[in-house]
C-alpha cells in the first residue's frame, strides 16, 4: 500500500488563460485537507500559476517535457524550463500524446528518466484503448507500457492508470476493474522497485466527477486521482478533494 496522503492532479489539457488562474488562487486558498493537490495547466501558465499558488501547499505542474536537457527543438520545453518556471511535476505519456504511437513507450521513459533526474516528480501514464479491454489484453497492454515507459528506479515516480475510453467520456470501469488494474500495477511496482515500489502512488484517471470520486478513491491501491475537466473549476476540483 502506497502514498498515506491521497494525491488529487489536475490536467487542464489545452484549457486556460489568464482569467483561469482566480481557480488557482481560490484552489490554493482552500484549506489543504487530507489530500496533496496538484494543477498542471498549459505551459503558458505555470510562471503565473506557481506565482499565485506560491506560500500554499498546492503544487504546479506541466503536462509534458522533452527528455533532452537542451537542444534545438523547436517548440519544447526542457525539465530546466520547467523548473525554472515555478513546475515541481510533469506528466508524460498521457494518452492523447501517445495516439497514433505519436510517443511510443522508450520516449515516454526518455521523459521520465530526464523529469526524475532534474528532481521533478514524474506521472507516467498507462492504460488500454476500448478495443484492447475488448479483446481481453488490459493486463498485457498494461504490462508492456509499464515495462517500456517507467524509469529505472522508483524515486519521484507516480503511476496513472487512465483508461483511454473513459477519457473525457463520462464512462468509468467498474470497480472490480480498476481494483484488479491497480493491482497489477502494484504487483509490477513491487516486482521491479521493491519497497520504493509499495510506496509508489498510483492514481486512477477518467471521468473522475465529485460523485464518483469516493468510490474510486476508496478501491485498494488508488491513491489519488488524475482529474480531467472536473479540475477547470475550482469548486469541482475541490469537491474531489474532499472526497479523500
Ligand atoms: O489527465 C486526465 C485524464 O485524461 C482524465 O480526463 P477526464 O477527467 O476529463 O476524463
Amino acid at each position: 500500500m502506497a502514498a498515506a496522503r491521497k494525491m488529487i492532479v489536475g490536467n487542464w489539457k489545452m484549457f486556460g488563460t489568464a482569467p483561469m488562474l482566480a481557480e488557482i488562487t481560490a484552489i490554493a486558498a482552500a484549506p489543504a485537507g487530507n489530500a496533496k493537490l496538484a494543477i498542471c495547466p498549459p505551459f503558458t501558465l505555470i510562471e503565473r500559476a506557481a506565482r499565485a499558488a506560491q506560500g500554499s501547499a498546492l503544487a504546479i505542474g506541466a503536462q509534458d517535457v522533452h527528455a533532452a536537457d537542451k537542444g534545438a527543438h523547436t517548440g519544447c520545453i526542457s525539465t530546466a524550463m520547467l523548473i525554472d518556471s515555478g513546475a515541481t511535476l510533469v506528466i508524460v505519456g498521457h494518452s492523447e500524446r501517445r495516439a497514433d504511437n505519436f510517443e511510443t513507450d522508450a520516449q515516454v521513459k526518455a521523459k521520465a528518466t530526464a523529469a526524475v533526474t532534474a528532481g521533478l516528480e514524474a506521472i507516467v501514464c498507462i492504460g488500454e484503448t476500448e478495443a484492447q479491454r475488448d479483446n481481453g489484453q488490459t493486463l498485457t497492454v498494461i504490462e508492456t507500457q509499464l515495462a517500456g515507459s517507467l524509469p529505472d528506479a522508483a524515486d519521484r515516480l507516480v503511476v496513472a492508470y487512465e483508461p483511454v475510453w473513459a477519457i473525457g467520456t463520462g464512462r468509468t470501469p467498474t470497480e472490480p476493474q480498476v481494483a484488479e488494474v491497480h493491482a497489477a500495477i502494484r504487483a509490477h511496482l513491487e516486482k521491479r522497485f521493491g519497497a520504493p515500489g509499495a510506496a509508489t502512488p498510483i492514481l486512477y484517471g477518467g471521468s473522475v466527477k465529485p460523485e464518483n470520486a469516493a468510490n474510486l478513491l476508496g478501491l485498494p491501491n488508488v491513491d489519488g486521482a488524475l482529474v480531467g475537466g472536473a479540475s477547470l473549476t475550482a469548486a469541482s476540483f475541490l469537491a474531489i478533494a474532499a472526497a479523500v
